[in-house]
Formats: C-alpha cells, structure tokens, sequence
C-alpha cells in the first residue's frame, strides 16, 4: 500500500479542525453503498436507507479502536487490506464461515498489538483474517473462545495457552504461575496485561509505539522524525500508582428495599458485592481485593474501604466509584509565603486519602506540591524526577552526550536558527498544579502558567507560595488557547520563550496550535499521555510552520514509562 496515492483515511475528528492534516498513513477507510445495476430509483433510496442503517460506526481517529485497526492492517498486509476496501465490498466485515460465535480454535500467535494483545491469523480461501485475544504473545500455541466479529477481525477470549513462547517473554515462561512475579488477578482483570513479559521488553514495546505512532499519525516525511529514543524505565514497577478507583455496582432493588437483617443475609448470598475494577472482555465488575501497582498505602486503605461498603451496600442506590490517594502528612506549619519548603529527608510515610475536596501533598525533588484528591495529578511519583529533568535538559541541552540509560512521551521541537538564544521565561500551558512550571522554575527569570481547572490553578498558585517561588510566578485559569495574548504584557515575548504542553489525551486544539505558531517560542516540549495525538499535533505543527517564517526542527522524541505492567 502506497502512502503517497491515499486520500485522509479516516473521518475528521469531530472536535478538531485539522482535517486537512490528517496523515495517509497508506490506508483507505472507505464506507462502502453498493447500488445494484438495474434497480429503480425508488428502490435504490430504500435499499440505500436500509444500507445506511446497517453501516458500522468506524472507530474515533487516534483512538485505540483505531490504532488496533491500524495494526490490524499491518499484520494483514497493508496491500492486502487496501485492495478490499478499495473493491467497496465490505468483504473486511464478513468474517470467515469457520470463525462462527463460541467455537473454540487452536492458533498460532504471531503478533502482539500496541493496546498488549495478541493477533493470530486465521486463513480461508485465501481470505486472510484476524483473531484478536488477550493475554498471549507472539510464537504461543493457544486456544480461543471466538465471540465477536469486527473489521477484519474477530476476537476471542483465551481457553488455555497450549506451547509457552519462550522468546517474547524472554525465557521466563509462564510468569502467571509465579503469583510473586505479578497479579493473582492476571488473566481476568482488565488492567495491566503487560506484566508477563520482562520488563526490559515491556520498554521496547512502548518505544515500538512511540516509533509506529509518529510512522501512522505525524504524517512527517521519514527524515524529518528522529530515531526514536530508548523509553525510561519507572524506577518503580510495581507498588508506584498513587491513585486507585476501584467501583462496584448498585444491589439489586429487590434487596435495596429489604430491611430485616435476617431475611437480607439470606438474600444476599444470591447477589455478590464486588468492588474493583473492569474485566477483560466481559461485563461486570471483577472484585480486586489487592493492586500490585498500586502503593501499598492504598492497598492497606482498599481493605478498611472494602469493609466500609461491604456493611453499608443496601443503602446504595447507584453504583459508585472510591477515590484512594497516597499523600504525604500534612506538614506542619503548612510552608507559605516567608516559611517556604525546605527539603530535609527522603525517609517519608504516606497516607491514603478518599475524600475527593482533602488536600494531598506529593513530594518532586526539592518541591513540595498540593492538590486537592480528586484533581489531576500524575500518577508515578517514582518517575517524576526523571522526566522532569529531562525536560530541562530538552531545553538547555547540555554539553555531555544523550544518555541512552536505561509513558508519557517529550517532543522537543526547536527554532531552526542558530541564533536563537537560550530562553529566560517559561510557559507551562495546561499546567495542573504547575508540576513543570516549578520543577523548572531555577532555570527561568518568569515562569507563567494556564489551566482550565480553577481548583488546579488555585493549588499552582499555592504550590508556588509554598516553595518560594510566587515572586517570579503567574497561574491564570482559562483555556490554553487563549493564552498567549496577555503574555507579552507580562514580558513574555517568543524569542525569550519556552513553552511546555501537557494537553489531556485528546490533544490540543487548533486554535491554541495556531496561536502557539504565532506566539513563536524559542522552544516546545510536548509532553503527553496519548502518543498517537501527539504525533499528529507535533506533523501539524511543523507543517504549519514551514509555511511561515520560523522554521522548526524535531529534536528528539522519547517515552517514560509511567505506567509498567500497563499497555
Ligand atoms: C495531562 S494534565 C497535565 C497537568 C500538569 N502538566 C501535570 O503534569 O501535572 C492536562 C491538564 O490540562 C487541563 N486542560 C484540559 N483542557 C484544557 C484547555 N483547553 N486549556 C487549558 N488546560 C486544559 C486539565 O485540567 C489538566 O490539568
């Protein structure tokens, strides 16, 4: 499949507005209306109507739906798959007459997907097909349970591996009978599917991403991306996640509305309080006594919680969800404005916090933060250091070369001119509680940051107080993309800037990247936890770019690993 001979290939998200930028990717998504010859008018408006009722919704750009289609395509063979969507037949929606709905089949796994799960092909008369299932890896022998078809493929849920490839989970073999390897919840909870396989494997799995995002969305010619640098690795692989929200679901009315005791413990044993979290491929909530990746403060915390619902569950109407958060103690004094924070010791205990409005403290390096529980926080402390210094080292490269030691994935994208000048102010745009505008903060004359969350911003406001910093500091509440328009005021210019962008998982907008090509800082750091919207903002950027007269460069592009075990 050619990339250059593809119109975009799928629809415009519906949000953004930069459908002229989607990438080719070399893939044609076409919906397909076949008018038979002969018909007449009327009937073709019918049978269109009818067609149209039974169109499939494609999956949403950039999501995980679609990024398994797209490796889907991969695994198939891009030409393969391109001449069948060309050929308007909907042939890539009629799975094969074998893969009927509960058989059970014996496969050769030969791919392993981004999302963490495995892709066996399935051939028949000469039609090529894909089984998707969970929870195996490339060279297994498994058997599979077929129960739903998709486009150009099915999935399964996994009976039993039969042969344990040796080489993808680097000889370690079959990691689930060693319950201190991992989660006894493994093969059933949703989560973390990666943790059978070594962790030094796990972090080439995500460069892979990071590599196949920036091929599949930047629409970059191929020279203009960097090689991909090597993940970092958590220092922490299990017991680092400082935010847990398990749930559980209502009981049902009938034992809603029982209020003798007796009679209840006798209904009760009919109905099965869980709370945890979702299964793999089946409703329902699957009950987790205990989260390995979770710290084990919150751990401690999930039984005391349990007990607490486990006793009060009849008086839920609806299900609900529990917030459990690691924090520090609150220090006291609280540091402020003449008290600031001074680091003394690493030796810390924790706490678990539940209420969503109580405060949480988090220690990053030398700086204290504070955010209330239920706000954004990142969830590894355990890497923060390290990828915080590695956004200013992004920015002030120094003269030692790159350590390729040992996700969220940084794209450093420069001013081409070798004039440009090392910038003394920072902008750090959907800021939180001003993780980056602080952690950074000793390199910069100002540092000014924007947030659409005023709970966040009133903890950025206060995280500045409270480690000195609120003299050369701004927070201001409001949409990113509005911005740049007060900061010259404030002395904030492009060519003494530095801007950073941690957007959410849906990306930025087109507004605040328009505005940002205006705005023409000296350098970006994109920082993101969905690597697939970054690659197409970052090719939009720099497409955009070269239109005018500040020219960019993408420097580098590498992932930290947040979250391990997970996909
Ligand atoms: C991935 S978080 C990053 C937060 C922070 N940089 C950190 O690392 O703690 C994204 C943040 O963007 C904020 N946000 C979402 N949409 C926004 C918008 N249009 N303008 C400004 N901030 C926005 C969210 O409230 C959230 O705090």
């Amino acid at each position: 499949m050619s990339a250059s001979a593809s119109p975009p290939s799928t629809p415009p998200p519906k949000r953004l507005k930069l459908d002229e930028s989607l990438p080719t990717n070399g893939m044609i998504l076409l919906e397909s209306s076949i008018i038979p010859v002969g018909t007449s008018s009327k009937t073709i408006q019918f049978q269109q109507q009818k067609k149209k009722k039974r169109r499939r919704p494609l999956p949403e750009p950039y999501s995980p739906a679609d990024v398994l289609f797209r490796d889907i395509c991969d695994f198939l063979g891009p030409d393969y798959c391109q001449v069948i969507l060309e050929s308007r037949s909907e042939e890539e929606w009629v799975p094969p007459s074998g893969l009927e709905i509960q058989r059970i089949l014996e496969l050769r796994v030969g791919a392993f997907t981004v999302s963490g799960e495995s892709l066996s092909l399935y051939e028949e008369d000469g039609k090529k097909w894909a089984v998707v299932v969970p929870f195996a890896h490339p060279g297994d022998l498994i058997r599979a349970r077929i129960y739903k078809h998709d486009r150009f493929c099915s999935f399964g849920g996994l009976v039993d591996i039969i042969e344990y490839s040796e080489d993808y989970r680097g000889g370690e073999g079959d990691r689930r009978k060693y319950p201190e390897n991992g989660c006894r919840y493994f093969g059933e909870c949703g989560g973390c599917q990666l943790q059978p396989i070594p962790y030094p494997l796990q972090l080439l799995h995500k460069r892979r991403t990071v590599q196949l995002a920036y091929q599949r969305f930047s629409g970059l010619p191929f020279e203009q991306v960097p090689i991909i640098r090597e993940t970092i690795g958590s220092p922490k692989q299990w017991g680092y996640r400082t935010k847990i929200t398990p749930h559980f679901d209502a009981p049902p009315k009938s034992l809603q509305r029982m209020n003798a005791p007796i009679v209840v413990e006798e209904k009760r044993k009919k109905w099965e309080c869980r709370i945890g979290f979702e299964r793999k491929g089946r409703p329902g909530v699957m009950d987790i006594e205990e989260c390995p990746i979770a710290t084990p403060v919150l751990n401690e915390k999930l039984k005391e919680e349990r007990a607490r619902i486990e006793q009060t569950i009849l008086t839920f109407k609806k299900g609900a969800t529990l917030l459990l958060r690691d924090s520090l103690p609150p220090p006291s004094p609280i540091p402020g404005i003449g008290n600031p924070y001074r680091h003394i010791t690493d030796e810390e205990t924790h706490l678990a916090v539940t209420n969503h409005r109580q405060p949480v403290f988090e220690r990053v390096g030398n700086y204290l933060f504070s955010f209330t529980a239920g706000s954004f926080f990142q969830n590894n402390n355990s890497i923060l250091v390290p990828l915080t210094e590695h956004v200013q080292e992004a920015i002030f490269p120094s003269s030692l070369p790159p350590s390729d030691s040992p996700q969220d994935t940084t794209a450093t994208i420069t001013d081409d001119s070798a004039s440009a000048p090392q910038p003394t102010h920072l902008v750090d745009t959907y800021c939180g509680s001003g993780l980056f505008g602080i952690t950074l903060s000793s390199r910069f004359e100002k540092v000014a940051g924007v947030e659409i969350n005023n709970d966040s911003i009133v903890a950025a406001r206060k995280n500045a107080e409270m480690n000195g910093l609120e003299g050369k500091t701004t927070w201001l509440c409001g949409k990113a993309e509005d911005i740049f328009a007060g900061l010259p005021q404030e002395g904030f210019k492009g060519e003494n800037s530095c801007v950073v962008v941690d957007p959410p998982r849906k990306g930025c907008d087109e507004p605040f990247l328009r505005q940002l090509l205006a705005f023409a800082p000296v350098t970006i750091v994109y920082v993101s936890c969905n690597v697939h919207t970054q690659a197409r903002d970052v090719g939009w950027f720099l497409r955009e770019a070269e239109k005018g007269e500040h020219q960019y460069v993408l420097e580098s592009v590498r992932g930290f690993d947040l979250f391990p075990q997970v996909s």
